[in-house]
């Protein structure tokens, strides 16, 4: 491959590593992005489309989008904001993955509890931006001299280690299940910011002519992450009580009803959310719904 060969091609940026690595795979394959990477090369052609793929660290991709190197990519929220990219970039479709929460965190037993105590005080982390930007108010609060202001150190990975190998009292990380945080004997005590995925374009893209495409790629994405979102939930019910299941189940615009051969009972079909589908099965059991079937989404439009 030659720079000549990405002539007129979207560029497309999919973190190489990490924790979106995997889901952005499946999201490409969701969407009929077809590419072999070979031998592990950072760029990429898509075979179906005019479309390069580019693999970067996470953390490098907002700047790529905000700058206009590359026309589209994955990343996570919170790194947009730690490369202060995000008045060049437009977040076009939340991911629902790599959902996280960038937290002070402290020692249990520590002497430091409170953000008030820890100012002042060294902090270690991978969001030098955002801790400082945090701190800063507190640190002007406290009317703290500029030798005691808070001090923030970058590291690049293992932020977590810091504080038992004395490098810092305090930490800024993110934390997903919090497991980490807990092995390392550490606690949060102030939330800075939540994440998730996202994909983004430039805020002033550089080809109006690559609009169309990227309108194509988001839409076959949003389809993917939908299906990811949703499932079908479908059920007999008496139709006396149909009005009471509707308010259960209404569907993203609105229930699917069939007649079935008992004239008392119809069928209903409905979009559901995922994580909301015990508590419909639960209400739906609790009206006299019968026969209540579940089912995967593999891709949708909506
Ligand atoms: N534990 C997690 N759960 C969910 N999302 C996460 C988690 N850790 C990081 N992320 C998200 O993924 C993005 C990339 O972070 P990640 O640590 O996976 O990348 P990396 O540092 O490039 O890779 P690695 O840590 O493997 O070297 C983060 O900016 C954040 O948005
Ligand atoms: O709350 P949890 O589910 O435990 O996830 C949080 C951990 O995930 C990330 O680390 P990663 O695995 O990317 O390793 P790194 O520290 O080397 O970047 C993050 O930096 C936390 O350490
Ligand atoms: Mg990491």
């Amino acid at each position: 491959m030659n720079a000549d060969s990405l002539n007129g091609r979207l560029l497309f940026a999919i973190p190489k590593k990490g924790r979106l690595h995997e889901k952005c795979l499946e999201l490409l394959a969701g969407a009929d992005v077809q590419f072999r990477r070979d031998h592990r090369l950072d760029v990429c052609l898509v075979k179906n489309h005019p479309i390069a793929l580019v693999f970067l660290p996470a953390a490098d991709i907002p700047s790529f989008v905000g700058k206009g190197n590359v026309d589209l990519g994955i990343t996570g929220q919170d790194v947009i904001l730690e490369a202060q990219m995000q008045a060049h970039v437009t977040e076009i479709l939340k991911l629902n993955f790599g959902k996280c929460a960038l937290q002070v965190q402290v020692p249990e037993a520590g002497p430091y509890q409170t953000v008030d105590n820890l100012a002042g005080k060294r902090i270690v982390t991978s969001f030098e931006v955002l801790a400082g930007q945090y701190f800063k108010p507190v640190d002007d609060r406290l009317n703290l001299t500029e030798d005691k202001r808070t001090k923030i150190e970058y590291v690049g990975g293992s932020v977590e280690a810091a504080c038992a190998l004395g490098l810092a009292d305090g930490i800024v990380d993110l934390v997903e299940s919090g497991d980490t945080m807990r092995a390392a004997g550490l606690h949060a005590i102030a939330t800075l910011l939540q994440s998730e995925a996202v994909l983004i374009k430039s805020s002033v893209p550089k080809h109006v002519s690559l609009e169309p495409l990227i309108s194509l790629i988001t839409s076959r994405i949003a389809g993917v992450v939908a299906a990811s979102r949703y499932v079908i939930c479908e059920y007999n019910i008496l139709r006396e009580k149909l009005h009471d299941a509707t308010a259960i189940t209404p569907g993203r615009r609105a229930p699917t009803i069939s007649p079935l051969e008992d004239e008392g009972w119809v069928a209903v079909s409905s979009m559901v959310e995922k994580n909301r589908v015990a508590d419909v099965m639960d209400a739906l059991v609790k009206i006299g719904a019968e026969d209540i079937l579940i089912f995967n989404l593999d891709n949708c439009r909506v």
